[in-house]
């Protein structure tokens, strides 16, 4: 079982039999091999947050199977799926999506608490990620006294918090200018290199795509007539 993330033959409609109908994927087949970093290139409305999503475990495809860590998520009720949820995946977003009202370091203690992790240890993790992306000394900040670089490695730090096995991210540096971009970018990546993790990380940007390992291209389906 080498793979950590297995989509196979996935379909989704949205409002599915009725004039609003929306056909969004198609047996779509998407495989992320464990310690691989997957780069999801589609054009504006192809369907990239909706596969997100569905491989998130936050949506259910109208057919096909999502296997994580070869584990077949399809048909799973809710209470697996959120804790598999909490347990195997870490999300990025394009905004942070921190807690306003928590501090950097509380931001990554909360999600390990909820988990079960003991506070010592939480908060012991929680400051040796800050240490890793270069925020030791912002560990005390509330989100809106940071920059937005720091941010969003505050929110990396967070969604590697529990240590999952996939990691996915959408446009997690498309709010920051280029060379913001470029250089918290470089630290994600070594951040997922270092601990092993697995990612499928979707973007626009073709530079960052290139430094990737694989890239998957998605097309707009076109509606069959
Ligand atoms: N809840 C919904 N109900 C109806 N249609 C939806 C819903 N969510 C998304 N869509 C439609 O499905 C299509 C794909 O949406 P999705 O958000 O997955 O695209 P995307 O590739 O992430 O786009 P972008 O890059 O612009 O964010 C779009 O045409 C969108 O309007």
């Amino acid at each position: 079982m080498n793979d950590v993330l297995r989509l196979e033959g996935i379909a989704k409609t949205y409002n599915p039999g009725t004039p609003g109908a929306v056909e969004v994927l198609r047996g779509l087949d998407l495989t992320v091999a464990r310690g691989e970093v997957v780069a999801l290139i589609a054009p504006s409305g192809a369907g990239k947050s909706t596969l997100l999503h569905i491989a998130g475990l936050l949506d259910t495809p109208d057919a096909g199977r999502v296997v994580l860590n070869g584990r077949d998520m399809t048909g799973l009720g809710d209470k697996p799926r959120t804790e598999a949820r909490r347990r195997e995946l870490g999300f990025v977003y394009q905004f942070h999506h921190l807690l306003p009202e928590f501090s950097a370091l509380e931001n990554i203690v909360l999600p390990q608490l909820a988990n079960g992790v003991a506070e010592r240890a939480a908060q012991a993790r929680a400051a040796g990620l800050l240490d890793r992306v270069g925020l030791s000394a912002r560990a005390g900040h509330r989100p809106a006294a940071l920059s937005g670089g720091e941010q969003q490695r505050v929110a990396f730090c967070r969604a590697l918090a529990n240590a999952p096995a996939l990691l996915l991210a959408d446009e997690p540096t498309g709010n920051l200018d280029p060379a913001t971009s470029d250089r918290v970018f470089d630290m994600l990546m070594a951040l997922v290199r270092e601990t092993g993790l697995s990612a499928l990380i979707a973007t626009h940007n073709m530079d960052l795509a290139g430094r990737m390992d694989r890239v998957m291209r998605m097309d707009k389906i076109v509606a069959s007539p």
